[in-house]
């Protein structure tokens, strides 16, 4: 069995785009700018975000920290999103999801500008990536098929089980696994007998949200493993899988967390600077 070293990765993903950014401000070009807006102060996305902004400074784009009160409406979000639509500092815009229950975070981050959307969330952008078109990808899903690409797992004709159908991760991770020409199945809290599914799967995908729902006898011999979950249980950050057991019949398997978690930011960099390279060409 081999780890996936999701943070290792990462790492090289964010020199290179830094190398890029450098280049393309040496030729003249303003610095790629990410704006994140956070509504709330839920701790957990507060750490996302504040994720995100380093990460961006480290690669030498500016970024734009905007953090709204708890109480803020959802027309004050609004304004916010169409001012950064406007600013042409600002190359990338985040909506930090989940929002608080009075905001409804999926139909505002439709006020995204498309060409700004590095979520890759708005309806624009999912049209594109069933289309097949180009467009700006949602950064979890573009994270686990780097993680498959760096490590030479041929997806062509492989049974690609993706457990989990949110818009955020389930659904488009399923998109960009039958474009690389795997046999896809997308399951969900009414597929029957998960285990049956997921044990045909020579790539295992689980976005789910249930600590070690899926078990290490669920994982066929030498399969690939890419464990999206992000669950806190006992006060410890774990998966969706039960690592242990189904360490010891994968064949490639990715830890939480050191996984999926640090590609998600990178990709989000990536996403950046092709927005601004994209915005700079029209
Ligand atoms: N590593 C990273 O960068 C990221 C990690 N995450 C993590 O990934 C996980 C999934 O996130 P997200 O997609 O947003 O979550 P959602 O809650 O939006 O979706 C969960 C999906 O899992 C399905 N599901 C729930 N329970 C079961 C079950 N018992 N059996 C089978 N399927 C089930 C649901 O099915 P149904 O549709 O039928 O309800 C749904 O499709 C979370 O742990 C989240 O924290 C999320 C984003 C980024
Ligand atoms: N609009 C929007 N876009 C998102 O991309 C988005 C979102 N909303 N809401 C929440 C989820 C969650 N998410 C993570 C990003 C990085 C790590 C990450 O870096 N995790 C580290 C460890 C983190 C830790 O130790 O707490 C790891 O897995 O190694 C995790 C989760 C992005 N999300």
């Amino acid at each position: 069995m081999t780890l996936i070293d999701g943070k290792a990765i990462a790492q090289e993903v964010r020199n290179e785009i830094r190398d890029e950014v450098a280049e393309w401000v040496a030729a003249g070009n303003e610095a790629p700018g990410l704006a994140t807006v956070l509504v709330g102060d839920d701790p957990a996305s507060a750490v996302y975000v504040g994720g995100k902004q380093k990460a961006c400074a480290e690669v030498g784009m500016r970024g734009f920290d905007h953090r709204l009160a708890a109480d803020t409406s959802e027309a004050e979000v609004r304004a916010l999103l169409h001012q950064l639509n406007a600013d042409p500092a600002v190359s990338g815009i985040l909506l930090q999801l989940p929002p608080p229950p009075h905001i409804d975070g999926p139909k505002l981050t439709e006020e995204i500008a498309p060409g700004k959307d590095v979520d890759g969330l708005t309806p624009i952008s999912t049209g594109l990536l069933h289309k097949n078109l180009p467009g700006l990808r949602p950064c979890t899903p573009l994270g686990c098929m780097e993680l498959l690409k760096r490590h030479d797992v041929d997806l062509s004709g492989a049974e690609a089980v993706v457990v989990g159908r949110s818009d955020l991760v389930g659904k488009p991770i399923s998109a960009l696994l039958l474009q690389a020409n795997a046999t896809v199945t997308t399951a969900h809290s009414r597929t029957k007998d998960l285990a049956e599914v997921c044990r045909r799967a020579d790539v295992l995908v689980a976005a789910v949200g249930v600590a070690h729902l899926i078990k290490g006898d669920w994982v066929k011999e030498g399969a690939v493993v890419i464990d999206v979950g992000m669950n806190r249980l006992d006060g410890k950050l774990t998966g969706d899988v039960e690592f242990e057991a189904a360490a010891e019949r994968a064949r490639l398997i990715t830890p939480v967390p050191g996984g999926v978690g640090p590609m998600t930011i990178a990709m989000l960099l990536r996403n950046t600077l092709q927005a601004a390279k994209a915005a700079a060409a029209v």
